[in-house]
């Protein structure tokens, strides 16, 4: 009876012990979202992402001159506020577009930029971005559409490119339409600190539960 009872109260102390580490540990860490970035080639995907590194954090990202056509997968973490988000940069060549959806299952959100300047194109970029977004593995995945390449006096304003779009067509999607340039980083951090307010929200978050990253000190 006596050893029982030693036990029990060992392990209800290493019980203790266990739950306060834990507690301890998830005050310090930090919620950790993944964010797809796609959209057809040359629409200025890894352009954004070097400029996402050098806003966010202290690395320099890549010049523009430096960058080239994406073949594999890019991948950038940056931290705003208390977020850690990775982002994931896919080549959007056409025979590259059907590696996608390898990553929608795990994504949080979608980043889709679109070359505002570049109309002939428009149609491409309206098709790929209707078929990401019948996929069935990023139900709920809220959706920030990037009109890039403003600091060119031909591209078209953000109204413009929805209207073309025909957003209004997304239904229950949470998404926004934002005038941005990778180049000066116009309209960046507005796009951005909507995307981490829209995933703690949303109901995808609750369902792939945001990841807990290690703390960073
Ligand atoms: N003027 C201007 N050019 C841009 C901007 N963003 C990207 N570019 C240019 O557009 C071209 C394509 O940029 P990338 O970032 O390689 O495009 P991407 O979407 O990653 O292309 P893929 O990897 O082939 O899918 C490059 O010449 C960039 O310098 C921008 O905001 N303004
Ligand atoms: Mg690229």
């Amino acid at each position: 009876m006596e050893i029982e009872l030693f036990e029990c109260e060992l392990s209800y102390r290493v019980g203790c012990c266990k739950v306060f580490l834990f507690d301890v540990k998830y005050m310090f860490s930090k919620t950790e979202f993944h964010v797809l970035i796609l959209g057809i080639d040359k629409a200025g995907k890894t352009t954004l992402l070097e400029k996402l590194k050098s806003v966010y954090s202290n690395l320099e990202g890549l010049p523009p001159d430096r960058i080239v056509p994406t073949v594999g997968l890019n991948i950038g973490r940056i931290e705003v506020s208390n977020t850690k988000l990775v982002f994931w940069d896919l080549g959007g060549q056409p025979g590259l577009r059907s590696i996608w959806e390898k990553y929608y299952e795990e994504a949080h959100a979608i980043i889709f930029v679109i070359d505002a300047a570049c109309p002939s194109r428009f149609e491409d970029s309206k098709s790929a971005l209707e078929k990401v977004l019948r996929h069935e593995d990023l139900q709920g995945a809220p959706l920030l559409v990037l009109a890039n390449k403003q600091d060119l006096a031909e591209s078209v304003s953000a109204e413009e490119l929805a209207r073309y779009l025909d957003l209004k067509k997304l239904d229950e999607r949470v998404y926004m339409l934002e005038a941005v340039s990778s180049y000066d980083g116009l309209g960046i951090k507005e796009g951005v600190e909507w995307l981490v307010e829209v995933m703690e929200r949303s109901k995808r978050t609750e369902m792939l539960g945001a990841r807990i990253g290690p703390a960073s000190v």
